[in-house]
């Protein structure tokens, strides 16, 4: 009790270190804080929970708008490269139960350029109320959605009558919200207590203006397990759930209605009409993957510490009769039939509730639904989606154990961190581990740690007042102090606004001291543009290629192409196809690659297949939604193009220099010297070992040339290309 009461009702300047990101300057302090400095907001994010509509009609009202991002956020020189296309958005009021309500904020457009946006299917932002004797909000949206959030706030509640705001997840893209909540809050004179992590608060301290942090909220530091009474049932458990993306996650879990909000957890970004996972795995299992792949598998340790946080057991799950005799096997039958039937009947699940909730004895969170931050709550899908985690990460965990690649960075703002996001995804997708660790809230220790482990690193910074920051110099000592790192591949990447010494400065270090360099230094002015995000990405690939190379020559290896195929390889290379170009371009990300494995699979529509590896450039512009030009080669008419695409590319480099081309209607390139082109849209795609097939749609073609034929791809073995 003691650790609940502590910070309690202290101003909350009064009560923390300011740290980050004030905390990262090491030369001459700065005279107002860095977000002061360049107009930025710092935001938060909280736990978000919510359930199935159940039991009462669902009462909702939506607010729809057209708003411009550049309108509602501050001027920041960030923002002067930002896209400033309208966004179609709108705020949406659920009842979920009598006493929990979600606000969701939908965006139909992505709201940003970053890697976790690939599959373009927008997003949602999951805010949810609680209403016991006291009233609580958990969490607060993105400052694209603010005005709407709050105009929605006040219909639905007197917000007086708020008395906790609990914060899941903090960032410095949700601070406007909170400030704007907070103002609310202080023209009315009330008071709220904001529940949330130590590294939410530390970031709250150097983010908040004084006068509301003193005046209008109290801080309550949340240690995994305490808990906050709403009254009527609602004592809400906290868990906390760090990770190096993450360091703030808190899940709330709340007995009365078996709800468990999740922040970041379990998300994806989507926004379809409905605020459930109808529909299943198949609506949303690529979804749930993607944001994986691009979140927590870069962290697969810490992604496995949180499962272990989290013991949730589907309120519909069959019952488990281990460890179980006679009136206990009774009972689990029991539950397990009155929950399947309230959810059959559409009952109240905080009434099932009752039924199941002595399930927590065995020490399981017992529940009827996850409340993620984005994307849908998940309720039928819960166990799927519990066991798939747990396989996503065993997978990343295994591959890390075979090969790791550390990616060390520090990040004020957020480029940096998307700079080193886009990367993790490169190595991942070359089927290598990769490792994050931000330098901010990593030892020295963890840092050695994990650079002794790793067969390649990655190191990126920010420059703040012409400088790396504090924590990415004692992070480059400890590298530079490790002898053996010096044959270990390495790259360097970073953020800047005018200047950008950090960078320049690791690059030299590593330089002098000897290491060797997997791919050009990446330098990023402000925030990322897609093209720059797909540089980082292939870096990332190149730089596991270089590991998986040095792993194969350690292992004194034959190179592949020396060993002799097997009958079942010779026969499998008997397959052939078509020898075509694939060319993609989406924003100012461009790319394309040769590809023989193409077949046609539908009439109605006309559809076909194509098999892409894992590791290609243009694998992420041909997620479900993406377009492309597949251009069909001819016989004799393939010497010049096979050898411009098949050299060696930079990361970014263009690829079609030397060839005849005119850019199709959707985007891609057409070469005027294949026999044939089809503009073509990704419907689905299907994991198939080390590549993806795809199935795409063709929307629209032409043949060049009726005289010659198809190019074919004859193959010795079924092992390569
Ligand atoms: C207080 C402050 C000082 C900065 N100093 C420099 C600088 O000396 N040189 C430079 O190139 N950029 C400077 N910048 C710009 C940042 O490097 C740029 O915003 C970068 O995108 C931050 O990366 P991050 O989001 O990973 O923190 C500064 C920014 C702030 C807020």
């Amino acid at each position: 009790m003691e650790s609940l009461t502590r910070a309690i009702g202290k101003p909350l300047r009064a009560t923390l270190p300011t740290v980050s990101p004030a905390s990262f300057f090491s030369g001459a302090a700065l005279s107002k804080s860095p977000n002061q400095g360049i107009g930025q907001d710092v935001s938060l994010m909280c736990c978000s929970r919510n359930i199935e509509a159940l039991a009462q009609p669902v009462r909702k009202f939506s607010i729809h708008a057209t708003s411009e991002k550049a309108s509602t956020i501050a001027v920041a020189p960030q923002d002067q490269s930002q896209p400033t296309a309208k966004k179609n958005i709108d705020y949406e009021i659920v009842d979920i139960t009598t006493s929990t309500s979600t606000l969701t904020g939908r965006s139909y457009d992505r709201l940003k350029f970053e890697v976790e946006y690939g599959l373009r299917r927008g997003t949602t932002d999951n805010s949810y109320i609680i209403k016991g004797t006291d009233v609580a909000l958990i969490d607060v949206p993105d400052e694209n959605f603010k005005e709407l959030f709050l105009e929605s706030l006040k219909k639905h509640l007197d917000v007086s009558d708020l008395n906790h705001i609990i914060l899941g997840h903090v960032s410095p893209k949700r601070v406007t919200s909170l400030i704007g909540l907070l103002e609310l809050l202080e023209s009315k004179g009330s008071q709220v207590q904001v529940h949330c992590s130590n590294p939410a608060a530390q970031l709250l301290s150097s983010s908040l203006p004084e006068s509301l942090s003193q005046k209008t909220c109290m801080f309550r530091i949340i240690r995994s397990g305490d808990r906050l009474d709403l009254g009527e049932g609602h004592k809400l458990e906290f868990i906390l759930t760090p990770t190096p993306r993450w360091p703030d996650g808190m899940c709330t879990f709340d007995p009365a209605t078996q709800l468990i909000f999740t922040h970041k957890l379990f998300s994806a970004h989507i926004c379809s009409d409905t605020h459930f996972d109808l529909g299943g795995w198949d609506s949303y299992g690529e979804d749930w993957r993607y944001f994986y792949d691009c979140m927590l598998s870069p962290v697969p340790r810490q992604a496995g510490a949180a499962l272990n946080k989290l013991p949730i057991v589907s309120q519909f799950a069959k019952p488990s009769y281990s460890g179980k005799t006679g009136f206990d096997i009774v009972k689990a039958d029991v539950r397990f039939i009155v929950s399947t039937v309230f959810s059959a009947l559409n009952l109240p699940i905080s009434k099932a509730g009752s039924f199941v909730k002595d399930q927590s004895s065995d020490g399981l969170l017992v529940t009827s639904a996850i409340c993620p931050i984005h994307g849908p709550i998940v309720r039928s899908t819960i166990t799927e989606l519990l066991r798939e985690y747990r396989v996503w990460t065993e997978d990343r965990l295994k591959k890390a154990s075979e090969a790791t690649i550390a990616v060390v960075y520090a990040s004020a703002y957020g480029n940096t961190s998307a700079l080193a996001q886009a990367i993790s995804r490169g190595i991942s997708k070359a089927g290598v581990g990769v490792e994050t660790l931000n330098a901010e809230q990593s030892t020295n220790a963890e840092v050695a740690d994990l650079i002794d482990r790793c067969c390649g690193f990655v190191v990126g910074s920010p420059t703040l007042g012409g400088h790396m920051p504090t924590p990415v110099q004692n992070a480059l000592g400890v590298i530079l102090r490790d002898n053996n790192a010096k044959s270990k591949p390495c790259g360097v990447f970073g953020s800047f606004g005018w200047s950008g010494e950090a960078v320049d400065e690791i690059e030299q270090r590593l330089k002098d001291a000897g290491f060797s360099f997997a791919f050009p230094t990446i330098r990023c002015k402000f925030k990322p543009t897609e093209s720059m995000l797909q540089i980082c990405e292939e870096s990332g690939t190149d730089l596991a290629q270089c590991v998986k190379r040095l792993k194969v020559k350690e292992r004194g290896k034959m190179a592949p192409k020396m060993l002799i195929a097997s009958d079942t390889e010779q026969a499998v290379g008997r397959v052939i196809g078509s020898l075509c170009v694939v060319s993609a371009k989406e924003g100012d990300a461009e790319s394309a690659m040769l590809a023989s494995w193409v077949s046609q699979a539908s009439f109605v529509p006309p559809g076909l297949t194509i098999a892409v590896a894992k590791d290609r450039a243009v694998e992420s512009l041909l997620l479900p939604g993406g377009k492309f030009v597949l251009n069909v080669l001819g016989q004799g008419k393939t010497n010049s193009i096979i050898k411009q695409l098949m050299k060696p590319f930079k990361p970014g480099e263009p690829r079609y220099e030397g060839l005849n081309v005119k850019e199709s209607t959707n985007g891609g390139q057409i070469l005027l010297d294949a026999i044939a082109w089809l503009e073509c849209t990704v419907k689905s795609r299907m994991e198939t070992g080390d590549h993806w097939v795809l199935y795409a749609v063709v929307d629209n073609g032409e043949l060049q040339d009726d005289k010659t034929l198809s190019a074919l791809h004859y193959r010795k073995t079924g092992s390569r290309y």
